[in-house]
């Protein structure tokens, strides 16, 4: 069996005013992964999210989930995921407690299940303060509680850290780790922001326009991206400096620097060996990194 458990395969939708906002979309997402689902604001995220859970009426492609064709086994997938699309409706007159056993009847879990999923989320010890009390990261921390009171092996969340606080978003990140290290939920977070997904996945797929550009794990993205960083090289004589690294690499000058393409350190290292033994004093040696920032700026302007 794949280890995959999300797979979509050519799947497009038009909304009614013909608008087609996803263009064969192949989302791959692995079994464990905390895959992020990265794309500027209009990509398509919501609406892929929302056909995943059959909000949405599928119109072409298929969409599998835990292995199962989501158009005949609905039912039984969705008792096996939690998700946070739009935000649930929190009693801000209620306790974190009560609030959870309110959706508890409603999902029919176990009372003992209250205790657990608050335990989780580090709400355990808010007593009798009132949802409305709450910091932007407990509300948000409360409001994945609910999403996890039937066990879900699969968490979809929609820019969870969407409107927080910084510290609303570190606790936030912290939870969707903490949920699949310690727990080995399957999670897909939708994104706008870069940084945010490079702090937690595992796994990225990058759509832009309704299609998708990229899809690997986080270490392909940034190696794909560092074949094309750069050394930066300043020397006591750039002139000398470029005719002995040429012989042995493909060297420009650029704005009182010399560059090269950057592969590894050990490379690094040698370029500034052949410099030294050369007498000349090497001040500036820099390997640009390819910042995930930039990458998603190049890939979604190509
Ligand atoms: N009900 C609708 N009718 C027509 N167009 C829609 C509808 N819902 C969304 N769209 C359009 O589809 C595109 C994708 O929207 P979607 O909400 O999936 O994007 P997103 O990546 O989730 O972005 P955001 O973070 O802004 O929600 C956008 O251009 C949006 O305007």
């Amino acid at each position: 069996m794949s280890n995959l458990i999300i797979k979509t395969s050519g799947l497009n939708y038009t909304f009614s005013n013909g608008f087609q906002t996803l263009k064969d979309v192949n989302l791959e997402v692995p079994k464990g992964s905390i895959y992020g689902f990265l794309g500027p604001n209009g990509a398509g995220k919501t609406t892929t999210l929302r056909l995943l859970l059959g909000l949405l009426k599928k119109q072409e492609g298929s969409i599998e989930v835990f292995g199962e064709d989501l158009a005949t086994n609905r039912v039984n997938i969705l008792k096996r995921l939690g998700s946070l699309i739009e935000q649930p409706s929190l009693y801000g007159h209620l306790t974190a407690k009560e609030n959870l056993e309110i959706y508890r009847k409603l999902y029919q879990v176990s009372q003992l299940r209250v205790a657990d999923v608050l335990k989780l989320v580090g709400l355990e010890d808010t007593g009798r303060k009132k949802a409305k009390q709450f910091s932007l990261g407990m509300k948000q921390r409360l409001s994945i509680a609910i999403s996890l009171l039937h066990q879900p092996e699969l968490l979809i969340l929609d820019e969870p850290t969407n409107g927080l606080d910084p510290n609303g978003i570190i606790e936030t990140r912290e939870l969707i780790k903490k949920l699949n290290t310690e727990f080995g939920v399957t999670i897909i977070v939708s994104s706008h922001i870069l940084a945010e997904i490079e702090k937690m996945a595992t796994h990225v797929g990058i759509i832009h326009k309704g299609k998708f550009l990229f899809q690997g794990t986080l270490s392909e993205l940034q190696l794909m991206k560092a074949k094309e960083s750069q050394l930066q090289v300043i020397t006591s004589n750039n002139d000398t400096a470029l005719r002995v690294l040429q012989p042995q690499f493909k060297v420009e000058r650029q704005n009182g620097h010399i560059i090269l393409p950057f592969n590894n350190r050990e490379e690094t290292a040698l370029v500034n060996r052949i410099l030294v033994q050369e007498g000349l004093d090497v001040y500036h040696l820099h390997a640009q990194q390819t910042n995930l920032e930039q990458l998603f700026i190049d890939l979604t302007t190509n």
